[in-house]
């Protein structure tokens, strides 16, 4: 998979980039991630990348001449025409909010172009003539894309085949399943006083993903309760469900 990101800070990719698994998925050849300084596309002496807004307002608009010079460029295509293997993301607060759906989607493509705004954002015919689609990493305002870039790189490298050694890909069906995780435990047994719930000590597998699903729902309803509306709860789980309730004391 191979991830373009236009941006005036490529410096900021470089420690959450080349840092453990992303790193590591990179030296595999699993993804190659190249970021593009936006300022090298100006074409004025100042390398300036934005101007007053039209209109009036507050703060300053990022020109679209260097993104569109820059995408002509690494798109090798005139302002318009894309590959069809390739996908053009603005992240933007005005986005579509990413989710684990969404990574998954995105995984599969086979090119991501990411396009980073700072300030009050990007001249909107950036997004009329090259922008498939806009995201958000969530309902709050950032200085800048570049971090929403690296949330959704970090989602969706992880996901590639070969990025996570196998004893950890098998933690993804669980959220899949749209419920939050179980409560995670490791050595020692007894921390400070402080036990480990003794199922987990049992060997017995059955009863384990039982408690695991149990808690699942337990946690779910806790903090997500609107994760299980839109679910159909099978025999088992409404037996579950019904002695997660009681264990919360519903
Ligand atoms: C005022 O900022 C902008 C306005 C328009 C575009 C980009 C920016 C850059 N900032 C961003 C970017 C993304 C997110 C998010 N929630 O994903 C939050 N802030």
């Amino acid at each position: 998979m191979k991830i373009d990101v236009l941006t005036i800070f490529p410096d900021m990719f470089k420690g959450p980039m080349e840092t453990s698994i992303i790193g590591r998925a990179q030296g595999k050849g699993i993804v190659s991630i190249q970021t593009h300084d936006v300022r090298d596309y100006t074409d004025n002496k100042h390398r300036r990348v934005d101007d007053t807004p039209f209109g009036g307002g507050a703060g300053m608009v990022m020109m679209a001449q260097p993104f569109f010079d820059a995408l002509e460029k690494i798109l090798d295509a005139k302002a318009g025409e894309k590959a069809p293997d390739t996908r053009v993301v603005l992240l933007t607060p005005q986005g579509k909010t990413f989710d684990q759906a969404k990574a998954r989607e995105l995984s599969q493509i086979p090119r991501l172009v990411m396009l980073c705004g700072r300030y009050e954002g990007i001249d909107d015919r950036v997004r009329q003539v090259w922008v498939d689609e806009e995201l958000s990493i969530g309902d709050y305002v950032l200085t800048g894309g570049e971090l929403a870039a690296m949330v959704i790189i970090d989602a969706v490298v992880r996901l590639l085949p070969g990025a996570l050694g196998d004893e950890s890909s098998a933690e993804e069906e669980s959220f899949s399943d749209g419920l939050l995780e179980y409560p995670q435990f490791t050595k020692p047994a007894q921390f400070r006083g402080l036990e480990v719930p003794p199922v987990l000590l049992s060997g017995h597998h059955a009863s384990i993903r039982r408690w695991r699903r149990k808690e699942s729902l337990k946690r779910t309803y806790q903090v997500r309760p609107e994760l299980l509306k839109e679910r159909n709860f099978d025999f088992d789980d409404q037996v579950l469900m019904a002695e997660a309730l009681q264990e919360l004391g519903h």
